[in-house]
């Protein structure tokens, strides 16, 4: 007999779970309102950035989603499991580096990752002394690997943090800012690493407090300012939300204008010249128009995308948001969310 009848409708695929999801996450510390009103959601097989100023909510945002503080209010998920009850089922599965990791500072690196080891439920005994040599040369610590802990430099103690993260196959990694205090070098080789998780298919949740960080690294991000989730989404789809503009110095504006709209080409004076909206066009089919039309250029420039201005204001100042800025938020955030 056939396995499938006639008239069978195959069923739809179900809809991967998210690797992590909030909703209505609040902390409040003393009197402070550390986050509220997060609904945070990391897709499976993501590379997510949580990208926000200083004080925005990122680390204790990933603290309640690894069940290491309560929320005062609102539900975590972590790997299908509600936190904390379902800790012990999900914990295992999920790498983590966190500020203040509480490595022994009288013990060297390797030691330290020894212990670590041998508190994980997933990695027998026999395996541990592979994975801590494994864990070690992945983030660049081999040679280092002898020195007491105490010693460290801080982007030394951040790859043993990402060591430890590292021990046995995860399913979701979970970093907080694991770039703060590394040189260049090692900035590229965390860049590797996430790159490497994400190509075996590794969930990563990562925060940063730097857009070019997270726009190298990341598919997805979510900006977070004054312990609110502002935008969420995919990063290119965020990135085109605020499209790119050239702004163009010439001194016949009124003439340069009239010849793009000719050309279809949305442009508007502006105080230094003229801004060209580059959604439907390029900036070397802009200036071709121009010098076709007699118009002298001076200067081209391309202007930061929206986005990208935006979360330079969000780094620079964790108190002041212009209004504008928040109306091109409003427009990535999707309607029933706001
Ligand atoms: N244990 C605590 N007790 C009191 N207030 C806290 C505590 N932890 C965080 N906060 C406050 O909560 C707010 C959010 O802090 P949090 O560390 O989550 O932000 P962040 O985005 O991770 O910042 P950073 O990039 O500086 O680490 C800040 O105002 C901070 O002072």
């Amino acid at each position: 007999m056939s396995g499938v009848s006639e008239g069978t409708v195959a069923a739809p695929a179900a809809a991967v779970p998210p690797a992590a999801r909030t909703r209505g996450l609040r902390k409040v510390y003393r009197g402070t309102v550390a986050v509220d009103s997060v609904d945070l959601e990391v897709p499976t097989g993501a590379v997510l950035g949580m990208l926000g100023p200083n004080g925005s909510g990122k680390t204790t945002t990933i603290r309640m989603l690894l069940g290491l503080v309560t929320p005062t209010a609102g539900e975590v998920e972590l790997l299908g499991q509600k936190m904390p009850d379902g800790a012990a089922l999900a914990l295992p599965e999920v790498g983590a580096l966190v500020e203040g990791p509480g490595f022994h500072p009288f013990l060297s690196g390797r030691e330290n990752l020894m212990r670590v080891a041998a508190a994980e439920p997933l990695l027998a005994s026999a395996r541990i002394p592979g994975a801590v040599a494994d864990a070690l040369e992945r983030v660049g610590l081999t040679r280092a690997a002898g020195r007491r802990y105490r010693g460290y430099s801080l982007g030394m103690k951040q790859r043993l943090g990402l060591a430890s993260a590292l021990l046995v196959p995860r399913r979701f990694v979970i970093l907080d800012e694991p770039t703060n205090g590394l040189d260049p070098a090692g900035t590229r080789e965390v860049r590797a690493v996430i790159a490497d998780l994400h190509a075996a298919g590794t969930t990563v949740l990562v925060s940063s407090h730097l857009l070019a960080e997270v726009e190298a690294t990341c598919t997805h991000v979510a900006v977070l300012n004054q312990g609110t989730v502002v935008a969420q989404g995919e990063l290119a789809a965020l990135l085109e939300a605020g499209s790119a503009n050239l702004l163009v110095t010439t001194p016949e504006v009124t003439r340069a204008v009239e010849a793009l709209r000719d050309h279809r080409i949305p442009a508007r004076a502006v105080p230094d010249g003229l801004r060209v909206d580059l959604t439907a066009t390029t900036a070397p089919q802009v200036v071709e128009t121009l010098v076709h039309a007699g118009v002298p250029v001076h200067e081209v420039r391309r202007q930061r995308t929206g986005l990208e201005d935006l979360f330079a204001r969000l780094t620079e100042d964790t108190n002041v948001i212009e209004d504008a800025a928040l109306d091109d938020l409003a427009t990535l955030i999707p309607e029933d969310a706001r």
